[in-house]
């Protein structure tokens, strides 16, 4: 499958900021494609790459750009979420916030009609476009016709957007799905990294050849999430005495994409090695910490990719590991004061404090 036709297509840009970003992510796949994606110790970073615990703090170290005054919005990134639906709309914000109190520039949300009001209300941060639909509200004989147009809407902002997340509270609508499988192959053809969580796990599980391939794409199963992918994709059930080399395996068989197995440790693998990330978090397991993460991971992951890093590691890996890594730490904070009371709000708000503590702004 050729996913780097649209190689040229950036070459015509001006030399913008998001330009950059897209020639680096490109830079990424054809090495990926050349060679495979190789992993070695790097000095800079220290001994990461073991199959033991990363180096989260240096990584965070090192991706975490500097606030330099020469810079304009959106260069510290352009996120957005794909979700929420009339059930949920408290996931897809809960991402989306997380990636601007952790320094995006700017945080898009995509959700149905019914959702953008409240997710508006929520916060004038997020810049909320009311166009996903359910079925319930599309008759049957216009659904072609809706659908393009949805694609379309989503699709004028594509090239903009260093990290889509793809997922949270999105609903298992049959018909917003199908759309939503249409933009993810939009975001793919465009070269976008994508996180791929909550109910669009449903939907890959189901489709695998949206992410097949594609080393821009993060998987972050749940338990349960987790469980639905090993059963269809490796047609066994989870073995936690093996749990390394089945991640590994299911990896491997989705064409080498990143998946982030969240858990007591998160596990992070390309189907190469496996990386743990096990910063003590809390044992308060509120709804809404996932969110957090996806939203964390999408934000260190255009980090990671905009900025050459380590030139020889997979920032993709990078992107994982970082923000597993400084949500964990959140967790710690915000559980410190607010014990059994913890809400993903309070999680939230020690985001900043969280990231200061480890690569302070000057
Ligand atoms: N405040 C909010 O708006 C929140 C919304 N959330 C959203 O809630 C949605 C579900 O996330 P969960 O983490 O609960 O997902 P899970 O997959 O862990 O569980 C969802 C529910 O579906 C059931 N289920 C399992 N397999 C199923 C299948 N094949 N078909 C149908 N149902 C199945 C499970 O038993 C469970 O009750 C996602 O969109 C997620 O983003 C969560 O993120 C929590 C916070
Ligand atoms: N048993 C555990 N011990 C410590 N941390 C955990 C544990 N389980 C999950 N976590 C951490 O909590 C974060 C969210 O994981 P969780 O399994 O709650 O996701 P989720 O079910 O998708 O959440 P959400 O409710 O947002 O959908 C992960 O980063 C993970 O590291
Ligand atoms: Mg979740």
């Amino acid at each position: 499958m050729n996913q780097f036709a649209p190689l040229s297509i950036a070459r015509n840009y001006s030399f913008a900021s998001s330009t950059v970003a897209v020639l680096r992510r490109q830079s990424f796949l054809i090495r990926a494609l050349g060679r495979g994606i190789h992993h070695k110790v790097d000095s800079t970073i220290g001994s990461i790459m073991q199959e033991t615990e990363a180096d989260a703090v240096s990584i965070i170290r090192a991706i975490t750009p500097t606030l330099d005054p020469t810079r304009h919005k959106g260069q510290a990134g352009r996120i957005a979420v794909i979700g929420g639906c009339r059930e949920y709309t408290g996931a897809p914000y809960f991402a989306a916030i997380s990636a601007l109190k952790i320094g995006a520039d700017l945080s898009h949300v995509f959700c149905t009609k019914d959702a953008a009001p409240i997710i508006k209300s929520y916060s004038p941060e997020l810049i909320v476009h009311p166009v996903l639909e359910e079925s319930y509200s599309v008759r049957e004989e216009e659904r072609k016709q809706v659908s393009v147009k949805v694609v379309a809407e989503v699709d004028k902002w594509m090239e903009r957007f260093d990290c889509l997340v793809v997922g949270p509270g999105l609903g298992r609508d049959p018909f917003l799905l199908d759309c939503v499988s249409e933009i993810m192959k939009h975001a793919r053809h465009s070269n976008v990294p994508i996180v791929v969580d909550g109910d669009a796990l449903f939907l890959v599980t189901n489709n695998l050849d949206l992410v097949h391939g594609y080393p821009l794409a993060v998987l972050t199963p749940n338990v349960n999430e987790y469980k639905r992918l090993v059963q269809k994709v490796l047609k066994c059930e989870v073995d936690d005495a093996d749990a390394h080399g089945q991640l590994s395996s299911l990896a491997k068989q989705i064409g080498g994409v990143t998946i982030l197995r969240k858990g007591r440790s998160d596990l992070i693998s390309d189907g190469d090695l496996v990386n743990s990330v096990s910063i003590y978090g809390s044992p308060r397991r509120c709804g809404g910490q996932g969110d957090i993460l996806s939203g964390s991971v999408a934000v260190f992951l255009s980090w990671a990719h905009r900025d050459s890093v380590a030139a020889d590691r997979n920032p993709t890996i990078l992107g994982c590991i970082a923000g597993s890594a400084l949500l964990r730490k959140a967790v710690s904070l915000a559980f410190e004061t607010r014990k059994r009371a913890t809400l993903t709000t309070d999680i939230i708000e020690c985001l900043g404090r969280s990231l200061e503590d480890i690569s302070p702004a000057r």
